[in-house]
């Protein structure tokens, strides 16, 4: 578990890019964090990283949408799971793609849809009530276990 700050929500952008753009179909990101932490902001860069077609917005009136590849890679499946039940109910939802075919992003997903990947990026996004700073905790599960999960943390604070 590694922990960065974010000072502004373009950083939350670029972070989130730069996660995407390692990501790959299968994987799972789990992001945690209170009302307007800054999960849909991480996820539209994460979407840009991917190489998704968007707009992402907050899911209010969906659940789930799923935004196809600009790139021929996999598609990105974003949900708010804020009134979702849990992962069985993620599976009746009937989405047109496969998750295992996808990157699959959940905002409030914690403790609800680990299940639906091994590998799995779990974030947690904390504000600082100060200086609206927020602070990105990554844990890696499955191959993003350990050293890999280190290693993309590092690569956050990399210059560019
Ligand atoms: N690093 C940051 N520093 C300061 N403000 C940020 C940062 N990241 C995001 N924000 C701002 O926080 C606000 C809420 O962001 P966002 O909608 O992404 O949060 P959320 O966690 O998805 O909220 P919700 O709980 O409603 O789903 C936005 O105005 C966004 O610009
Ligand atoms: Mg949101």
């Amino acid at each position: 578990m590694t922990s960065i700050s974010l000072p502004t929500p373009e950083r939350t952008r670029e972070a989130g890019r730069r996660l995407g753009e390692a990501l790959r179909a299968g994987d799972l990101v789990v992001l945690t964090g209170g009302l307007g932490a800054g999960k849909t902001t991480m996820t539209q860069g994460l979407a840009d990283g991917v190489g998704v077609r968007g707009p992402i917005t907050s899911p209010t009136f969906v659940i789930a949408r799923v935004h196809p590849s600009l790139v021929g890679g996999p598609a990105l499946v974003h949900v708010d799971a804020y009134r979702l039940g849990g992962a069985a109910e993620l599976d009746d939802l009937d989405l047109d793609t496969d998750l295992t075919d996808s990157v699959t992003v959940v905002e409030w997903g914690s403790g609800l849809v680990e299940d639906l990947s091994e590998d799995r990026l779990e974030i947690t996004l904390a504000a600082d009530p100060e200086t609206e700073a927020r602070t990105l905790t990554l844990t890696g599960r499955g191959r993003w276990a350990g050293a890999p999960a280190d290693a993309l943390v590092r690569s956050l604070t990399a210059e560019v």
